[in-house]
């Protein structure tokens, strides 16, 4: 798949493979993740245990947008596939632009899940793949870099639902113009939904859960992600969110 060549992004195929390769940076965030406990305090906003000037949020959030304005700067947003948390703050390239072609509807740029992507994932996914629930003062600052990392690429994988969206309103732009014109939620999220797919993705992740999980030379050392735990994740959030985004693509495709 290749953001230069538009006839590359719009095969539903394509989009699956680079689905499924998120999968492996996803469990190895999390994995990272697991080295250390929940650290609640960096979530906290304006924590005063970790005072910030007059900056409004959390560690994390703090962290997050510095970096992020940093990597806009390194053209990061520039990217169709990336998806700033902080949109109001990041900066222009230094470098020069790349002229990707258009490949996504105008209106795509204003999809973005991210605060609430922010939110499950502290709220649901980080008690999940933590160490214990617990704070370490000494881990904060690797904390807050390793929830970056998995907050980034959840953040991508969720987002590549306005790909998979823009190939399905491709392969049938009469139903879909239809659906969409009716704002008809329902018969768009039955249109977009694929159980044999899910159940595919479901099933993959318990055998790489399995597989990566523990070190493979000592089965009895600690597990650092479960097959339960990974499901759970990408069937209660990262599925359902993908949906929503393909939805709220589609309801705004013809804007
Ligand atoms: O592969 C698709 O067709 C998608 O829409 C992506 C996805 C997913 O999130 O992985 C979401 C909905 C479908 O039911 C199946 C899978």
């Amino acid at each position: 798949m290749d953001f230069t060549k538009p006839e590359t992004v719009f095969k539903l195929e394509n989009i699956r493979n680079e689905l499924v390769k998120m999968e492996d940076s996803i469990i190895f965030q999390f994995i990272e993740r697991s080295h250390f406990p929940t650290n609640g305090n960096v979530y906290i906003e304006n924590n005063t245990k970790l005072p910030l000037g007059d900056f409004d949020g959390s560690f994390l959030d703090w962290a997050l947008m510095h970096l992020e304005i940093t990597e806009s700067q390194l053209r990061r947003f520039e990217s169709p596939d990336e998806t700033p948390f902080f949109p109001d703050k990041i900066l222009s390239s230094i470098l020069p632009s790349i002229n990707f072609p258009q490949i996504l509807a105008p209106s795509a740029e204003n999809v973005n899940y991210n605060n609430k992507i922010k939110g499950v994932y502290i709220k649901e996914i980080v008690p999940l793949i933590s160490k214990y629930d617990g704070d370490d003062a000494n881990n904060y600052g690797s904390v807050a870099m390793t929830d970056i990392q998995c907050l980034q690429s959840l953040s991508r994988r969720i987002h590549f639902g306005k790909f998979v969206a823009e190939a399905k309103f491709r392969s049938d732009e009469e139903l879909y113009t239809k659906l969409i014109k009716e704002r008809d939620i329902d018969g768009i999220m039955k249109h977009i939904t694929n159980s044999a797919v899910e159940e595919k993705i479901l099933q993959r992740l318990t055998t790489k859960a399995e597989v990566y999980g523990v070190d493979p030379t000592n089965k009895e050392s600690q597990r650092k992600i479960t097959p339960e735990y990974l499901v759970k994740i990408y069937k209660e959030f990262v599925i359902p969110l993908t949906k929503e985004v393909e939805v709220e693509y589609l309801l705004r495709r013809l804007d």
